[in-house]
């Protein structure tokens, strides 16, 4: 059995003559402790399918298994638990709370997780040991990024999931930050889930899952993936 086990998965929004078929038998797996890209034009289902991996959002039909757990069959009960103790999110905008101190930000998601790393340390670990009393707004985007992260691996998660991680960041500050996430999969061994738009991103995963029209058109795994530090694009 894989780690994340998404079958025949469809998600329809709205009714009738409005109906979209946001996924339409989507299928993809990842295993544990993979780097995994997935790819796809805007408008193929990419975020929706990370919204139902990560629990923030419900499958109209198929099913979604992460380590085990039936995630399309749990209560809402069941995924407050799983988007607290198992999920790390990281969004294109960075979404920090603007009147706390990157310290603070941190620990304010550390509070509500069982499991949760210490926060001043998880924010060294990104490279922010020096930074860590700053508030957002006296900070770069990709530093804001790096607390956004540490956020997110404070919590110790299990899956680390990323939308457009590098969205909003110029071309450096984006390599160094998927610098910093292809470095958490290899060293803490945290199966990590991209998305981007940018196909040259496509040798740095473990595996590679494209989507289009809400299904998914391609999976390939590469035994070697590329440092982030020698593509360009
Ligand atoms: N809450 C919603 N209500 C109605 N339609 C939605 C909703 N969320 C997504 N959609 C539609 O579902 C389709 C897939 O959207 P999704 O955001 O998953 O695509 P995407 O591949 O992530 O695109 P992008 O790269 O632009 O973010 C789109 O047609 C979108 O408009």
């Amino acid at each position: 059995m894989a780690y994340i086990e998404f079958t025949d998965v469809h998600k329809v929004y709205g009714q009738g003559e409005a109906e979209i078929h946001a996924l339409d038998g989507a299928t993809f797996i990842v295993e544990k402790g993979e780097l995994a890209v997935i790819l796809g034009a805007s408008g193929a289902g990419k975020t929706t399918a990370l919204n139902i991996l990560g629990g923030m959002d419900t499958a109209t039909s198929g099913t979604v298994r992460v380590d085990g757990r039936d995630i399309s069959g749990a209560s809402n009960a069941e995924l407050v638990e799983y988007r607290r103790a198992d999920v790390g999110f990281v969004f294109q905008f960075y979404n920090l709370v603007p009147n706390l101190t990157a310290l603070e930000n941190v620990e304010l998601a550390a509070q509500i997780c069982p499991d949760s790393l210490d926060a001043a340390d998880t924010l060294a670990n990104v490279g922010l040991a020096e930074r860590m009393n700053n508030f957002p707004a006296q900070l770069s985007g990709g530093e804001q990024q790096r607390v956004a992260i540490a956020r997110a691996l404070a919590k110790n998660p299990k899956l680390l999931l990323c939308d457009e991680p590098t969205g909003a960041l110029d071309y450096q500050t984006g390599k160094q930050i998927l610098q910093l996430l292809q470095d958490t999969c290899r060293h803490d061994g945290i199966t990590v889930v991209i998305i981007t738009h940018n196909s040259a991103l496509a040798p740095m995963a473990d595996r590679l899952i494209r989507f289009k029209s809400g299904q998914v058109t391609e999976m390939t795994t590469n035994p070697a993936p590329t440092p982030i530090a020698d593509i360009e694009w």
